[in-house]
């Protein structure tokens, strides 16, 4: 799936062009002659907020290290702003110099210090001014009133310490935040809230991120454009919808939201779209790019397949799970395939489906690459 790169100027678009706050292209690291990541290329525009998903060990850690500058890249560069921090022909800025705020799943606060002096420590460290109004003013931001400024870490609940560990992350206007899986180690409810807060402050002060979570919910929801890395190789870059609608790969499609898949035989490809049959029904599905005519997955969505028809293919409920307003059901086709379904009803025993053929998506069945064979 093509990566995206800054749209260039064109008199006919309105679309203003923004300046690349991050670029990294062909990027290659090894750990003991096996490859962690291979060819990856992305680039981040000023201000855009993105998140990067992938399973365990794909790789996610190691690409915020190799842009942090924790780790050398065997191949590949990495510009920040235009400026080559990294490149095999000799460029390497030390990660203190790049410019870089990062937060962990720890907040790691300097247990002796107060959270005021805590949050200034990154300009203190630098001989930058220790701007005292910035920093009361951010953690206001985050609702940790100057009275929490006073305390000790261990007098804040983890919620608390992770807002300070974001203030101290951008107080001194860093040309990148890198955020990996800040988020987990916090209850659900505190998670919502910690976002709520990096939404509205990162927008306003134009600060451009990458975020790792395993969460598609945290990415969809902070992310203006999503990542996938899959055995490391960035599998896709896309808005939100674009990953929603228009998976590149199966793992993508599993990885970003509630799905199932139908293995169908596609007997043309035209316009982008794939013809094929469900239960004797002719469809028309958008297709993916590289989809020939054969074996293909049918990728349904929920909201591809309505179950409250008085005719169609036949199905039986095996599950109806109440989610946010309505029923999640489980669906299960006589040949033994299953699909999801949204429902007013949790009505068990049977169903008549029918699929809306604009909000499929048909794929090529995935081959699993691991990062060695791609090596
Ligand atoms: N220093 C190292 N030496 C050897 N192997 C390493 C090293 N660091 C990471 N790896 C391996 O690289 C792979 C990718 O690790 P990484 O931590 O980047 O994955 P991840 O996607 O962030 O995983 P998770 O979601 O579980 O945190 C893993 O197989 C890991 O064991």
């Amino acid at each position: 799936m093509a990566v995206e790169y800054i749209h260039h100027y064109h008199p006919e678009q309105a679309r203003p062009i923004k300046k690349l706050a991050l670029e990294v292209d062909n990027i290659q690291v090894r750990h003991s002659n096996r490859v962690i990541l291979q060819g990856v290329n992305l680039a981040l525009e000023e201000g855009t907020y993105a998140c990067l998903l992938g399973e365990s060990g794909s790789g996610k850690s190691t690409l915020l290290a190799a842009i942090a500058g924790m780790l050398k890249p065997s191949e590949g560069i990495v510009k920040l702003h235009g400026e080559m921090v990294s490149s095999t022909q000799g460029h390497w800025l030390a990660p203190e110099k790049r410019g870089i705020g990062m937060v962990f799943q720890e907040p790691a606060l300097w247990p002796h210090m107060r959270v005021l002096d805590n949050v200034l420590f990154p300009l203190k460290s630098r001989g930058m001014v220790p701007d005292r109004q910035r920093a009361l003013a951010l953690l206001e931001k985050m609702d940790l009133p100057a009275a929490t400024a006073e305390r000790r870490p261990h007098e804040l609940s983890g919620g608390q310490r992770q807002r300070v560990a974001i203030a101290r992350a951008i107080i001194a206007r860093p040309r990148l935040v890198l955020l990996d899986e800040p988020l987990s180690a916090l209850d659900h409810s505190i998670r919502e809230e910690i976002r709520t807060f990096l939404r509205a402050l990162f927008r306003e002060e134009g600060i451009t991120a990458l975020h790792v979570t395993h969460d598609p919910e945290e990415a969809f929801d902070l992310g203006t454009r999503i990542g996938f890395l899959g055995a490391g190789r960035l599998a896709q870059w896309d808005s939100p919808e674009g990953v929603y609608r228009c998976p590149a790969t199966e793992t993508v499609a599993r990885l970003s939201g509630p799905v199932r898949f139908l293995p169908v035989m596609v007997t043309a490809v035209d316009a982008g779209h794939a013809h094929l049959s469900v239960s004797k029904d002719s469809l028309r599905v958008p297709a993916h790019p590289e989809l020939r005519p054969g074996p293909a997955l049918l990728a349904l969505r929920p909201e591809a397949v309505l179950c409250d028809s008085e005719s169609g293919a036949r199905a039986t409920v095996i599950r109806a799970q109440w989610s946010r307003g309505r029923y999640l059901l489980e669906l299960e086709l006589p040949e033994g395939d299953r699909l999801l379904s949204y429902s007013a009803t949790g009505r068990m025993g049977i169903r008549y489906l029918k699929i809306r053929p604009e909000d499929a998506w048909c794929l090529p069945p995935e081959t699993e690459l691991t990062a060695e064979e791609t090596s």
